[in-house]
């Protein structure tokens, strides 16, 4: 079956109606069309280069209604397939198997990045991404108790590699599963890097769209070396709304460009607290403070999550909301923020020259609840 004559051009047309669903320009979206003509059927193929699963059917449902009488169904594919980015090509040298290394970090302390990263990782991971996460908050690793399983250490068959630990189908490394707390806390600042190094180097990643690094707070020399010694794509960073945490976040933000390290935005977290009785909210630490620092940086608020004993309750609890409550509003929140982050890097970082080259490892599936 071919396409009929009002099909012509259709790659262009589709790229035009997707800029408009997705806010873009055409430019944006052209590469992502193409007619690919088969034996019996031509198809229209889009091929999305961000994660973007629960957008899928509504996006081909529009899709198809927009084309209506002029495409069927089975003319149309939807795909998603994420690339490697490397803003620095010439200075990074990438790691196997990882495609995309993301910082999440934040100027002061307390502001739940952490409770951001695990979250965010599993919004990835429920958007279709294959996602690790790494605790490089050497001094105060958290990751370990949101995932419920403190106390656990990573395997290694030959005494030089680990496997990471998996939990609720997630893999992790963390120096928490490594070396009691007390321990790393007293660690100087080489010392913690080369740690870092190792724990990102000598785990067996299995092919990750995006490992999400959970930073450790702060933009003194440490995490500044930290963020040098990780090949990063990007970062995020995170704030609460009021003006002690912008400054500090504005430093982050300030840190990264040092590096050359692209910061694909800013979630704020805390942005209000909502009455369940009455529905109120109330701006506890102020209010738009993320929109403005984002506005004066050119940079895009990713999302917006609120004050919510849910998020703590479940995260203290081994379980992060996105695991306990996927269907809720609060999982939803940090699914468009997921969903913005992926677009957000398709769109801004570029594509490393020797596309997937670097991707050595088996495409291993994450399988199973651990
Ligand atoms: N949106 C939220 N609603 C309710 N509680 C939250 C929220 N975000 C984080 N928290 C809680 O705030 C506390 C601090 O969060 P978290 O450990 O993620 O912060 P952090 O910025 O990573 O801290 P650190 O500076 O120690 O690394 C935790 O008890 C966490 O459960």
């Amino acid at each position: 079956m071919f396409f009929s004559k009002k099909a012509a051009n259709l790659p262009r047309k589709a790229a035009k109606i997707l800029a408009s669903y997705f806010s873009l320009d055409v430019a944006d979206t052209q590469p992502w069309c193409k007619e690919v003509k088969g034996d019996n059927a031509t198809q229209l193929v889009i091929t999305l280069p961000f994660c973007a699963n629960s957008q899928l059917a509504a996006m081909k449902a529009h899709l198809l209604s927009e084309f209506s009488g002029v495409i069927t169904e089975n003319q149309l594919t939807v795909v998603t397939r994420i690339a490697s980015h490397n803003p620095n090509a010439s200075t990074v040298a990438p790691i196997t198997n990882i495609k995309n290394i993301i910082a999440v970090a934040s100027g002061k302390g307390g502001v739940g990045k952490s409770t951001t990263s695990i979250n965010l990782a599993f919004a990835l991971q429920q958007e279709g991404a294959k996602v690790g996460i790494l605790d490089a908050d050497i001094y105060g690793p958290s990751i370990p108790i949101m995932l419920g399983n403190e106390g656990a250490h990573p395997s290694s068959s030959d005494n030089k590699h680990m496997q990471p630990l998996q939990a609720h189908g997630m893999v992790a490394n963390s120096i928490g599963y490594l070396v009691p707390q007390e321990d790393a806390a007293v660690w100087r600042g080489p010392m913690a890097s080369r740690a870092l190094k190792q724990l990102l180097d000598e785990t067996l990643w299995p092919v990750l769209d995006y490992l999400i690094v959970d930073m450790p707070p702060g933009t003194g020399d440490i995490q500044l070396t930290m963020a040098q010694q990780v090949p990063l794509t990007a970062a995020v960073v995170v704030t609460t709304p009021q003006d002690l945490a912008l400054a500090d976040a504005q430093k982050g933000i300030s840190m990264f460009e040092k590096v050359d390290v692209p910061v694909l935005g800013l979630i704020e977290n805390m942005s209000y607290y909502q009455c369940r009785a009455c529905g109120t909210k109330d701006y506890v630490f102020s209010k738009d403070g993320g929109e403005a620092l984002a506005e004066r940086h050119g940079l895009p608020l990713l999302g917006q999550l609120p004050l919510d004993i849910n998020i703590r309750e479940h995260a203290d609890a081994g379980s992060p909301l996105l695991v306990s409550e996927p269907q809720s509003p609060l999982a939803e929140n940090y699914r468009d923020a997921a969903r913005a982050l992926s677009m957000q890097l398709a769109l801004t970082v570029p594509t490393r020259s020797e596309g997937a080259k670097h991707i050595k490892g088996d495409p291993i599936g994450i399988v199973g609840k651990g």
